[in-house]
């Protein structure tokens, strides 16, 4: 599959701290300026969280001066994705419900939830693409170049129509979860792809890369339409990259 042409608009940066506490400390003023921004332009700021390290790396914003600062009474926050899990130990039962159909209708709820928030003015709709337009996506990556839960060769990483999907077989446990498909990632019009350590350096190397092969990682298909891809990344994460 060849890697589409990002559009004249979009716009990508690679940023490498020399430590986590520094990654922690742009990030952080990152987001806040951008709530700022969002906030001013349009009422709301709609900002997509992924699971993993990602939420230790936003701690700063819990500090002075963002905790007063930022107007947290405009934000909106959804999940890139999450796992579906149940609350206390597996009956069987639970576990029909949960493989038929339960993972499903929680995309399908969330998706109807997306859909009366661009009703109601709260998140916006891509003029170009017809899918949401997150205001921010701060999105974590996988050793295997996973974003959100769309996994290397899983087919759901064509989803082409829906906003949010489910996944009963993701290789990484637990296996049932739902996510945002890449046309929803991919309308943003901020993404920050927050990645540290050196078991990621080879997916951000074949992700950095301009020699793009067919085996594109999902991370490589994170092309926006028309936004802002910002890499956080430290020393260990950018070790395989060629200078
Ligand atoms: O549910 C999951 O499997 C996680 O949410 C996952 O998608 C995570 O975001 C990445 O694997 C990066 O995680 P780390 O930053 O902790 O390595």
């Amino acid at each position: 599959m060849a890697a589409p042409a990002p559009a004249a608009s979009s716009k990508r940066d690679l940023l490498i701290f020399d430590a986590e506490e520094n990654l922690a400390v742009a990030l952080a003023k990152y987001t806040a300026d951008l709530s700022a921004k969002f906030a001013a332009e349009r009422g709301a700021f709609t900002v997509v969280l992924s699971g993993g390290s990602l939420i230790y790396a936003l701690r700063k914003l819990t500090e002075a001066p963002y905790l007063e600062t930022v107007d947290w009474s405009k934000w909106h926050v959804f999940w890139v994705d999450e796992r579906v899990v149940p609350k206390d130990h597996e009956d069987s039962n639970y576990k029909l419900a949960l493989d038929g159909f339960l993972s499903k209708g929680a995309a399908e709820d969330y998706e109807t939830i997306l859909k009366q928030l661009v009703k109601n003015g709260v998140l916006a709709m891509s003029k170009t693409t017809g899918f949401p337009r997150f205001d921010l996506q701060l999105l974590g990556m996988g050793p295997d170049g996973h974003i959100a839960s769309l996994f290397p060769g899983h087919p759901l990483v064509k989803e082409n129509t829906k906003w949010v999907t489910h996944i009963l077989d993701s290789p990484k446990p637990p296996p049932q979860r739902i996510t945002f498909t890449f046309p929803v990632i991919n309308s943003s019009a901020y993404v920050a792809m927050v990645v540290t350590g050196a078991g990621k350096a080879g997916a951000v190397q074949k992700a950095i890369s301009d020699k793009k092969t067919s085996d594109l990682l999902p991370v490589e298909m994170a092309i926006l339409d028309d936004g802002e891809f910002t890499w956080f990344t430290d020393k260990e994460a950018v070790s395989m990259l060629q200078n």
